[in-house]
């Protein structure tokens, strides 16, 4: 079973569909680059720039929302998140926005409408912290970074 969240959606008039989940078992709500039909974004090879979704959210405490890249874009463009995953606060009110970097060897031009990214809302655990003198030990102790081998 799926679950779901309802969220208030606030759009900022741009007449852009809402963030949409395109198939019944998709995770993330793909979001659309709120530019002008005569201001498209032409993302040279290593430029990034902020992409603006034209709207803001309330999500309900204890949820975030992380933006993350479409694999498409990537695969075929080399265009991604550069913050993946993008992390949307419970109580950021402003517009939700997407930085895209081109990794790619071509300039690759954004237009209205296109679904630059997706969201994919997580319940969130806050953490707080205790000082304390040691760790309790472990089989993997300190090993990381390629420590079981390749
Ligand atoms: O991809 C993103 C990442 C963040 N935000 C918005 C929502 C988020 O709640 C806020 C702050 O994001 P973050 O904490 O990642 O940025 P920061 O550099 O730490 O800024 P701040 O000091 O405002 O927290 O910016 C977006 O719209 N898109
Ligand atoms: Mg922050």
């Amino acid at each position: 079973m799926t679950l779901s969240i309802s969220l208030q959606w606030l759009s900022h008039g741009l007449g852009l569909p809402l963030p949409k989940v395109q198939t019944a078992l998709s995770a993330g709500a793909d979001l659309c680059a709120a530019l002008p039909e005569d201001g498209p974004i032409v993302l040279a090879p290593q430029a990034r720039a902020l992409v603006p979704c034209g709207f803001a959210m309330a999500l309900p405490a204890g949820y975030e929302a992380q933006v993350r890249p479409r694999s498409g874009l990537a695969a075929r463009h080399g265009v991604t998140v550069l913050n993946s995953p993008g992390t949307i606060d419970a109580d950021y009110r402003g517009e939700v926005k997407v930085i895209l970097v081109n990794l790619g060897q071509e300039p690759f031009t954004i237009t209205r409408g296109e679904r630059v990214a997706q969201m994919v809302v997580a319940p969130v655990v806050q953490p707080s912290f205790t000082v304390v003198e040691t760790l309790d030990e472990t089989e993997r102790g300190a090993g990381g970074f390629g420590s079981t081998g390749r």
